[in-house]
């Protein structure tokens, strides 16, 4: 029997609900503080392996890496700025100043528009400054206790506010879609019923063993994406050694990471994982061709063996994104 030809995961895109296209696969570039020069040749190798979208945030400190590799990357002529899809993303520490935030990740980034802008999560904090920190903000404001410092008056839907009007604003050319980050189903709600904007994405951590069925739901009734992060397990990807989605890579013999990247764009979301390895993020990006049974197969992970790898403190303050995640 002839073999099937499958596109590579860089060749699939899908629409927003404004009807700009995203491409399915982005690269992530929250590295670590001693990784994070390495943004730049990650970038670059991306994009060479046939990457059109990036994602970023004003609080990774990666930004002026992957400034630098777009800059290189159009002056060797391999892309123009319009063939990229470039994600940022509103830090709590800015809550109340969309306008500041957006400002410095573009100057960061060295281009004059983002593709989309997410509001990173739904927290206020207050700021403090922090030579150390992400533009001289402290990235984690905490208290003299050491509990996280939020502006307890408040409220994490005044970021989104200020988001929508400076995409609704016709002479304002700066995003070219807004979303969310992290939102559970109750904080969407409230979007939909107080914003004009709806946002276009919820990115937030996804995989077999955090499926997200309640989000997913909820998001495709509504026409909202989702984009998956942490696709491989974050730090150290302890998901490509997970047995079970071992045992699927040898069935499609293919690499358990391009399971877990397909698990995603398979079922029409969009997902990011994070590589400075150019041998990684070039293997990352195979078509693993699932059934819906084996879908379901994995899906069933988040029943019978539920994780979540992004759990930290002052997670836990919105509801359904700490410990192993909602219910099922
Ligand atoms: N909105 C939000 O709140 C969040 C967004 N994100 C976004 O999602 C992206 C991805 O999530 P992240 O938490 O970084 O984690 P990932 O799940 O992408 O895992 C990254 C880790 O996996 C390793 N890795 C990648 N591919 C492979 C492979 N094929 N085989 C073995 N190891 C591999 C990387 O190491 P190496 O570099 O050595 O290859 C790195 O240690 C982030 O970078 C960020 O852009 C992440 C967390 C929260
Ligand atoms: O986007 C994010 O990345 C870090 C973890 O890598 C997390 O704090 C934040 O939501």
């Amino acid at each position: 029997m002839a073999e099937m030809l499958h596109p590579k995961l860089t060749e699939i895109s899908f629409l927003l609900n404004n009807g700009v296209r995203m491409p399915a696969i982005g690269l992530g570039t929250a590295n670590p503080p001693e990784k994070l020069a390495e943004t730049k040749q990650a970038v670059k190798a991306a994009v060479k392996a046939g990457y059109r979208h990036i994602d970023t945030a004003w609080a990774y400190g990666s930004e002026p890496f992957v400034g630098e590799a777009i800059k290189e990357l159009i002056e060797e002529g391999v892309i123009k700025r319009e063939d990229l899809f470039i994600t940022t993303k509103v830090w709590p520490v800015l809550w109340d100043d969309v306008d500041r935030s957006l400002n410095e990740s573009l100057k960061s980034l060295g281009i004059e528009y983002v593709d989309l802008l997410l509001q990173h999560w739904p927290i206020c904090y207050n700021r403090r400054n922090d030579p150390h920190g992400i533009n001289g903000l402290s990235r984690n404001p905490v208290r003299e206790d050491g509990s996280p410092d939020y502006n307890e008056s408040g409220d994490w839907i005044e970021t989104y506010k200020q988001m929508e009007k400076i995409y609704s604003d016709p002479k304002d050319k700066r995003v070219r879609a807004i979303g969310v980050s992290n939102f559970p189903v109750e904080y969407l709600e409230r979007v939909l019923k107080e914003c004009n904007v709806k946002p276009a994405m919820n990115q937030v951590e996804m995989h077999p063993r955090l499926p997200q069925f309640e989000l997913n739901k909820f998001c495709h009734e509504k026409n909202i994406k989702l984009t998956a992060y942490s696709p491989v397990g974050s730090h150290g990807a302890p998901l490509v050694d997970y047995p079970p989605i071992q045992k699927m890579a040898e069935k499609y013999n293919i690499a358990t990471s391009d399971i877990l990247t397909s698990y995603h764009v398979r079922q029409g979301s969009f997902v990011v994982p994070r590589s400075v390895n150019s041998v990684r993020i070039a293997s990352n990006i195979e078509f693993a061709p699932l059934t819906k049974e084996d879908i379901d197969k994995l899906s069933d992970l988040g029943r019978t063996d539920p994780k979540r790898y992004i759990n930290e403190e002052w997670n836990k303050v919105v509801p359904g994104f700490t410990g192993t995640g909602p219910p099922v």
